[in-house]
């Protein structure tokens, strides 16, 4: 494969297979995210998306196939190995998974002080409230505690903590789950111009029909224990595949086509 090729594609998911006891969630799973996509991942209640997730991050070691980030093998990696790519991704896990005993500006320092021990607080704390305010937060958020919150605000401390290195990846687990219509819209927004702004490479999980029109540059499609679809939404539309058909094309479809339209038209 030409090395160019190569370099552009920053997650690759060969082969894989997952399963618990006698449970398979994936069997000859592939996965292809381009450097600078945002690749939204979608599927039925179940279907292993979050588990695919955990596999490419190296939280879930697979019965079989190869994951590489960046071109590096991620699963069986030592800790300090893995460390150097660990540095280079974000994530948002579901429900934003803030620290509850610590403030916002805290939980963003977090990880910095995980892989840069030794740094200086007062620049610790300017770092964090930087990232606080990029999420569209006040800077009063900073010291406030996650229950202090609304869930639009935790996920945007949940995203500045997700944006604390500097990473070139981010990995997003339903970031609009349990938003209001509006706050699931502005999230959409903040992710795409962050995603312009740093250069970001996406992988975004989903259930909801607004942010892949919105947002994604392509979708994945889970079912049967593998991806078998991915692609714009108008490619996979032409496909035949019942679940893929009954997804875009039912009435939620439908009105997520009617509104991406009705945006499109104010632009
Ligand atoms: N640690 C675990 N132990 C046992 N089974 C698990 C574990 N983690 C996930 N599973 C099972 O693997 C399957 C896939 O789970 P996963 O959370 O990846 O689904 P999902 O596609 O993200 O679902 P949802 O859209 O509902 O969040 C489910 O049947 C789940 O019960």
């Amino acid at each position: 494969m030409a090395r160019r090729e190569r370099e552009d594609v920053v997650i690759r998911v060969q082969g894989l297979r997952n399963g618990f006891g006698e449970q398979i969630v994936h069997e000859g799973l592939d996965l292809e995210v381009r450097r600078g996509e945002i690749l939204g991942v979608v599927g039925g209640s179940g279907t292993g998306k979050s588990v695919l997730m955990r596999s490419i991050i190296g939280l879930q070691t697979p019965l079989e196939g190869s994951i590489e980030v960046f071109g590096e093998n991620t699963i069986g990696r030592e800790e300090t190995e893995a460390t150097n790519i660990r540095k280079r991704w974000g994530i948002l896990f579901q429900g934003g998974a803030l620290f509850s005993t610590l403030t916002v500006s805290e939980n963003v320092q977090v990880p910095i002080k995980e892989f840069y021990p030794g740094l200086d607080q007062a620049l610790l704390e300017e770092i964090a409230a930087y990232k606080v305010v990029m999420t569209g937060l006040s800077p009063d958020a900073g010291p406030k505690f996650p229950a202090e919150l609304s869930g639009g605000m935790k996920k945007r401390a949940g995203l500045a903590r997700a944006l604390a290195l500097d990473p070139e990846l981010l990995f997003l687990d339903e970031p609009t789950a349990g938003l209001d219509p509006i706050g699931a819209a502005a999230f959409d927004e903040l992710t795409a111009s962050l995603q312009k702004t740093l250069g970001l490479t996406v992988f975004l999980i989903t259930h909801d029909l607004d942010t892949l029109y919105a947002i994604c540059d392509r979708v994945a499609v889970l079912a049967d224990k593998r991806v078998i679809a991915v692609g714009t939404i108008d490619e996979l539309l032409a496909l035949d595949h019942p679940w893929i058909q009954e997804y875009f094309r039912g009435p939620r479809g439908r009105a997520a086509v009617a509104s991406a339209e009705r945006a499109q038209a104010r632009t």
